[in-house]
């Protein structure tokens, strides 16, 4: 039995793969799991080629609570970073249920099962869509959800509370919720990345399809709607921060995962285009009725909590998932 495991769930999703590269280079011993359902091995191979070791890997669907029991019968975790959820604000609102499902009762299930094998340490995904329309920029952590209008983001909402309500219950519990503004990019290797196939994929990643593909039009839904772009290798690193905090203060944490800056879409293709040498060709269209206007973190409480500020910049977040789009993403 492997002792003291980091369990990372979604694994090799976007941001999971680039958290189980960060762990894994950080010294953590890393369980990467992926839903059973899914076919996709390529992310492990390039985590491994990143590493120069294997990671270790796992296969459960997080709906099935038997599988997870399994798991938690087969390795000694300590500590669950759960990342896997249905994601994409348009998806969601087509498939209620399916995203109700998916990030609610799996992250019940989850739960139980780690309540029944004492395991007490939990980073869990969240994200800026919890704060609807907000008023005040840059939003604090403090910020009261204001009309949200997405399911998704409501779905992540319903878990945060469930996570509160646990923690009140059981002291025993550590907590730290992560709200992601939007994490983009790529490994710098540009051997990970966002899979370009999947149904919801984050703007820069469209932008990339639409240099790569003359004949794309991408329709842009409100050109000036600011957002505050993250690169998702600075995600992994707050993962990293937040697993060495878990330990230190209160039992229940919350914190801001962005970079600070806000950037118009518009602004956001015009540095694409710059540092990548490409066109890309759009139309402008109304902003879609289920998203909000503009979004800004205030980074204050990672920064001083977490010793976590993002690094990155715009212009790294557009090379790197330019690298990732032209190398490999064509493979996955
Ligand atoms: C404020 C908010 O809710 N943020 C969440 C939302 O991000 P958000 O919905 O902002 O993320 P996306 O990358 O999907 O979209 C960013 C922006 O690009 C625009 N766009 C998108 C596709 C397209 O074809 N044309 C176009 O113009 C959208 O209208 C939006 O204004 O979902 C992400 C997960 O999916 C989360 O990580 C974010 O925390």
């Amino acid at each position: 039995m492997a002792d003291n495991c980091i369990l990372i769930t979604g694994a090799a999703g976007f941001i999971g793969s680039h958290c189980v590269v960060a762990l894994a280079e950080a010294g953590y011993n890393v369980i990467a799991m992926e839903n059973s359902k899914s076919t996709n091995n390529l992310a492990f191979q390039q985590i491994n080629k990143i590493l120069g070791w294997e990671v270790k890997t796992c296969r459960c669907d997080l709906l099935n609570y038997e599988e997870i029991v399994k798991i938690f019968e087969r390795y000694k975790i300590t500590t669950v970073i759960h990342l896997a959820a249905m994601k994409g604000v348009s998806e969601s609102m087509n498939y209620p249920i399916e995203c109700y499902r998916k990030n609610l009762v799996s992250t019940l299930n989850l739960l139980e099962v780690m309540r029944l094998y004492g395991v007490k340490n939990l980073i869990f995904s969240s994200s800026c869509a919890i704060y609807g329309n907000q008023v005040q920029m840059p939003v604090a952590e403090t910020a009261l959800p204001h009309s949200i209008s997405n399911v998704y983001g409501k779905s992540k909402l319903f878990i945060e509370k469930i996570l509160s309500d646990l923690s009140r219950s059981d002291k025993e519990f550590k907590i730290t919720i992560l709200r992601y503004f939007n994490p983009v990019g790529a490994h710098s290797s540009g051997l990970i990345g966002e899979d370009p196939k999947r149904k919801q994929i984050s703007f820069l990643t469209l932008l990339g399809k639409a240099a790569l593909d003359k004949e794309m039009n991408l329709s842009l839904f409100g050109s000036s709607n600011i957002r505050d772009f993250v690169h998702v290798m600075d995600v992994g690193e707050a993962h990293v921060a937040a697993v060495s905090n878990l330990e230190s203060g209160d039992s229940f944490k919350v914190f801001n995962i962005g970079s600070g800056i806000g950037i118009s879409l518009l602004q956001l293709i015009k540095i694409f285009e710059h540092v990548n040498c490409v066109k890309i060709s759009y139309t402008i269209k109304d902003r879609q009725e289920s998203e909000i206007e503009a979004i800004i973190a205030d980074t204050t409480l990672a920064e001083t909590d977490l010793g976590w500020k993002s690094r990155k910049t715009v212009e790294e977040m557009c090379t790197d998932c330019w690298k990732w789009m032209t190398y490999n993403a064509i493979n996955f």
